[in-house]
């Protein structure tokens, strides 16, 4: 894995594609797939959707009055308590436990799913008021993956008899019982390395990690960059916030990306592709964003997709000696013999992590 410092590959994220899924173009699914398969991330242009300039600078504004407020309060609500959920304090997460000393130079909130507009955690006190807003935010992020679900569906060419465009879709529906989907409120302050020795060239902000679910979206403000994508070639690329073509929309485009139950159900044609977040050179500024982390009912069994897309597209790469589709086709085949739930796999995952239960990570990374 490498660790030094941005070494961009602008021509590689250039072609990140930015879509409007709100436009009538029968040829969406097909792109979405695409930028999918080749860089595991895409744009999603946000005029047109439910989401309006009004509701995420009231989020952010929430999320900012939650980092600000007393150290106390927010402990009332730390993770160790309350699972996943809960405060996640400056270096006490770690990303890359592997390559990492320190923990993530951030701070964090996880809301698990709310139900019926309530969290099922203690809510922090500065935002005791504003439970049901936040509950509206997390059912808007969700609305919207169902959406690109379907999409994704659709450009996988499922069979309708196999459940066409509601094969993952209905696998993400709230009402076939809980599911790890977790709305996160991000907070990387800048680094003062004159008053601590903290150090923006050395404490990352967030580890290399693929994400675990199924899709991700991320919601970012402008002039607050730091995300990096791990590329083909082994480089760390920084993601603009705003890419060209999207400087002039009302706030930055939602950053999509595909997790890695996506990547499974897909034997590997769609990727969940490496990513970290780091500090400006000098420790910069602060940095908020938002992600919301969409995951499939607990009791999901992980099988492969019935797609001839994801067949034929890996069948190439395959013959011509592509290692890491096969592999990815025969582990494919193993897993659909032994077919574990959406809620093991979390569970193993954040085992491999944090060093949470008993469990060995599937992946062993
Ligand atoms: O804050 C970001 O830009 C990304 C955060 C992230 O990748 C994560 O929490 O999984
Ligand atoms: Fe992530």
């Amino acid at each position: 894995m490498p660790t030094a410092r941005t070494n961009g590959n602008n021509a590689f994220l250039s072609h990140i594609p930015i879509i409007d899924i709100s436009e009538s173009d029968k040829d969406i699914p097909a792109k979405l797939v695409d930028a999918a398969a080749t860089y595991g991330f895409v744009y999603i242009r946000s005029v047109g959707l439910d989401f309006t300039r009004e509701i995420i600078d009231h989020i952010f504004a929430l999320s900012r009055k939650l980092f600000q407020s007393p150290p106390g309060e927010k402990a009332a609500c730390a993770v160790a308590e309350y699972g996943n959920n809960g405060w996640v304090r400056v270096h006490s997460e770690n990303l890359d436990p592997k390559h990492q000393k320190r923990g993530d130079f951030k701070e964090a909130f996880n809301f698990g799913e709310f139900i019926d507009g309530r969290a099922q955690q203690p809510m922090p006190k500065a935002l005791a008021l504003n439970e049901a807003d936040l509950s509206r935010f997390a059912d808007l992020c969700h609305a919207l993956c169902i959406k690109l679900l379907k999409l994704f569906a659709l450009g996988l060419d499922i069979d309708a008899d196999d459940g066409g465009e509601d094969w993952f879709s209905s696998r993400h529906d709230t009402s076939k019982g809980p599911s790890g989907s977790t709305l996160r409120l991000l907070f990387y302050p800048a680094i003062q390395a004159s008053t601590s020795d903290d150090d923006a060239a050395v404490d990352i902000r967030a580890g290399p990690h693929s994400d675990y679910g199924s899709l991700t979206l991320l919601f970012q403000r402008s002039g607050q960059p730091g995300l990096e994508i791990l590329t083909p070639q082994s480089t760390w690329a920084p993601l603009a916030v705003s890419p060209p073509g999207a400087e002039d929309d009302a706030f930055p485009p939602i950053l999509v990306n595909v997790a890695d139950l996506l990547s499974h159900w897909t034997n590997g044609l769609l990727k969940s592709t490496v990513h970290r977040v780091v500090s400006p050179e000098g420790g910069g500024e602060d940095r908020y964003s938002i992600a919301y982390f969409c995951h499939p009912a607990n009791d999901t069994e992980l099988v492969p997709v019935p797609s001839e897309v994801v067949r034929t597209r890996l069948l190439p790469a395959k013959e011509m000696g592509g290692r890491e589709a096969a592999e990815e086709g025969r582990e494919g085949l193993e897993r659909e013999q032994t077919a574990i739930t959406a809620e093991e796999h979390l569970n193993r995952r954040l085992a491999a992590t944090f060093g949470w239960g008993k469990q060995s990570d599937p992946k062993g990374d």
